[in-house]
């Protein structure tokens, strides 16, 4: 296998999803699978976009199956990356994004070794604050900001960091990363 996978690890809200946005837009080579979780969707997202939304019984079922990569329960939801498609991508030269919580991150480490690149998302508290409650997400806040402290403090396991304060910014030091891996030139939409 010859493909690369970048994982963006982070607190919610440090706009990881956003980076992932934009570079999808920029680089059609950028592969993006959703994942699968049992998280409710959010009144923005539509099924298959940025997740297939399943039951807890469908979820259980898809492990019986080794339906994932790896799986993991993060916040008060289960999330799991799809087996196949990422083995198709990964089985070729193709490059992959997705934002993963540190478990996750830790497993493609394990299994894909220097296939991997992981970059930690920073944010300061006060606007992942602020960002959360913008987009709605009341009822699990606090798990949020608990689950962002513990992931801080592994922030030295990862290959690079980039702070997301601005967002140009941030999407402009994410491409000197990873640009090198990206084969072609940026689409023209
Ligand atoms: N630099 C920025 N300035 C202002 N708002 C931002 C910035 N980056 C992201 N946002 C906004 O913050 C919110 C959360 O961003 P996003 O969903 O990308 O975060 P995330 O890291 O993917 O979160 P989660 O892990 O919960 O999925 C969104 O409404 C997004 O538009
Ligand atoms: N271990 C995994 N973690 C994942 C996966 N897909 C997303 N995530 C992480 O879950 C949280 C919550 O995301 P949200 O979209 O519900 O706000 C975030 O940290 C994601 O990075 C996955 O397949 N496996």
């Amino acid at each position: 296998m010859s493909g690369k996978i970048i994982l963006l690890i982070g607190g919610s809200g440090s706009g990881k999803s956003s980076l992932i946005k934009r570079l999808r837009h920029e680089y059609e080579r950028v592969r993006f699978i959703p994942s699968v979780t049992t998280r409710p969707k959010r009144p923005t997202e539509h099924d298959g976009e940025s997740y297939h939304f399943v039951d807890v019984k469908t979820f259980q079922q898809l492990i019986q199956e080794n339906g994932f990569i790896e799986y993991a329960h993060v916040h008060r939801a289960w999330y799991g990356t799809p087996r196949q498609a990422y083995e198709e991508i990964l089985a070729t030269d193709g490059i992959v994004i997705k934002d993963i919580d540190p478990k996750g991150a830790a497993a493609f480490k394990t299994l894909f070794a220097d296939q991997v690149i992981t970059i930690f998302v920073s944010v300061p508290p006060d606007l992942m604050k602020e960002r959360l409650l913008m987009r709605g997400d009341t009822p699990e806040f606090e798990a949020r900001l608990v689950d962002y402290a513990d992931a801080w403090k592994d922030r030295d396991h990862y290959d690079y960091m980039i702070e997301n304060i601005d967002f140009e910014q941030a999407y402009v030091d994410l491409l000197g990363i990873i640009s090198a891996y990206i084969p072609g030139q940026p689409s023209e939409s």
